[in-house]
């Protein structure tokens, strides 16, 4: 029997990110090749028409899965009965900005749409959000949705992960699927800080294969924590297609559970793990089952670590105040 469609929102859906990712929610790709799913696609007055293009797009590119689309400005209309929302939708970096430059035109977003979740969305529904500064856009979102279980608003780290796998992957001339537990700790910023010390490719410790630790400590971390920088300069716009992409990743996974042996990166409200101040949304190694994640407990964390991870949430903390005054 066929299953029951999932809803799932895309807001900021005629935006770059939002025109790679409705395909690929549409094909099966973020919750299964079996999942039927209704599309609720929200974007802004001025973009109605791009909007109605994309739904256009959406009915002609006859997608088994789809079996409805809501395409609108009302962000009651967008936000009723959704279980997944996936939050897109605000203002792009552009090259030679930092992400605070973005803060003050997205956080009073955030603000005015964790309510709309909260009365209208199905209850129990996913939050991901992908719009910068993301881990306080989904701070925000929290904090102003009190009715929604801080377990189900997470946001999007899993770029940055993909991004590790992807160095270490060429740095050894090993396919992409062979290397996995590499961690993204704290901010999906340039202050992130990319850890191999638990990784593994082919099944040995990346540090062991790639015996360059100046290498790993230095340029490897650089380059993943600039790398949205480098696709700007690159394309001239933000990474789209590899950002959707783990946006379907991180639902999957939420959803459907990780493979065994297997951790991921997402951004989740800190409990104080790690010693990472409670009350942040970071980015933490999880396992999920079930539809819940979990934080892999346990890590050794060796000193250079320490200092990354503190230095992310120090930055994490005074983006939650300036977050704060925006909003005031
Ligand atoms: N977490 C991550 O890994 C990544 C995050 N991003 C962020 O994702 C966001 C979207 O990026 P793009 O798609 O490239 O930008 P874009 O500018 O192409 O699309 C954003 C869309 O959001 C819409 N929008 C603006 N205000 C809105 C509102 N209040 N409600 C609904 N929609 C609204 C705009 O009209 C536009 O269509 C940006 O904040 C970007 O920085 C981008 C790449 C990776
Ligand atoms: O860098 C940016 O502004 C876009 C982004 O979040 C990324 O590509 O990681």
């Amino acid at each position: 029997m066929e299953k029951d469609p999932v809803r799932v929102l895309v807001t900021g859906a005629a935006g770059q990110i939002g025109y790679a990712l409705v395909p690929m929610i549409a094909r099966g790709i973020m919750l299964g090749p079996d999942q039927p799913v209704i599309l609720h696609m929200l974007d802004i007055p001025p973009a109605a028409e791009a909007l109605n293009g994309v739904k256009m797009e959406l009915v002609d590119a006859a997608f088994p899965l789809l079996k409805g689309v809501v395409a609108t400005t009302d962000v009651v209309e967008a936000c009723t009965g959704v279980n997944i929302a996936v939050m897109v939708g605000g203002f792009p970096r552009k090259e030679g900005m930092e992400r605070k430059d973005v803060m003050s035109k997205n956080v009073s977003i955030y603000k005015a749409q964790a309510s709309a979740l909260e009365k209208y969305a199905a209850a129990n529904c996913k939050v991901l959000v992908v719009a910068n500064p993301a881990n306080t856009n989904a701070l925000i979102l929290k904090e102003f949705a009190p009715s929604i279980p801080e377990k189900n608003i997470t946001c999007l780290t899993r770029l940055d992960h993909n991004r590790a796998l992807g160095q270490i992957s060429e740095r050894l001339n090993v396919q992409v699927s062979d290397v996995k537990n590499v961690i993204i700790w704290g901010n999906h910023s340039s202050s992130q800080y990319p850890d191999v010390n638990h990784a593994t490719a082919v099944g040995k410790p990346v540090r062991e294969l790639v015996k360059d630790d100046e290498w790993l400590n230095g340029e490897f971390i650089t380059t993943v924590q600039q790398r949205g920088a480098a696709i700007i300069k690159a394309r001239k716009f933000s990474s789209a297609l590899s950002a959707a992409s783990s946006a379907c990743d991180h639902i999957r996974d939420w959803v459907i559970g990780t493979p065994e042996g297997t951790w991921v990166s997402m951004g989740v409200y800190s409990d104080g793990s790690y010693n990472v101040p409670a009350g942040l949304i970071y980015s933490f190694p999880v396992t999920c089952k079930n539809g819940e994640w979990t934080i892999v407990q346990g890590l050794p964390i060796d000193e250079f670590s320490r200092k990354k991870m503190d230095a992310t949430a120090e930055e994490l903390s005074e983006e939650k105040a300036l977050a704060y005054s925006c909003l005031s």
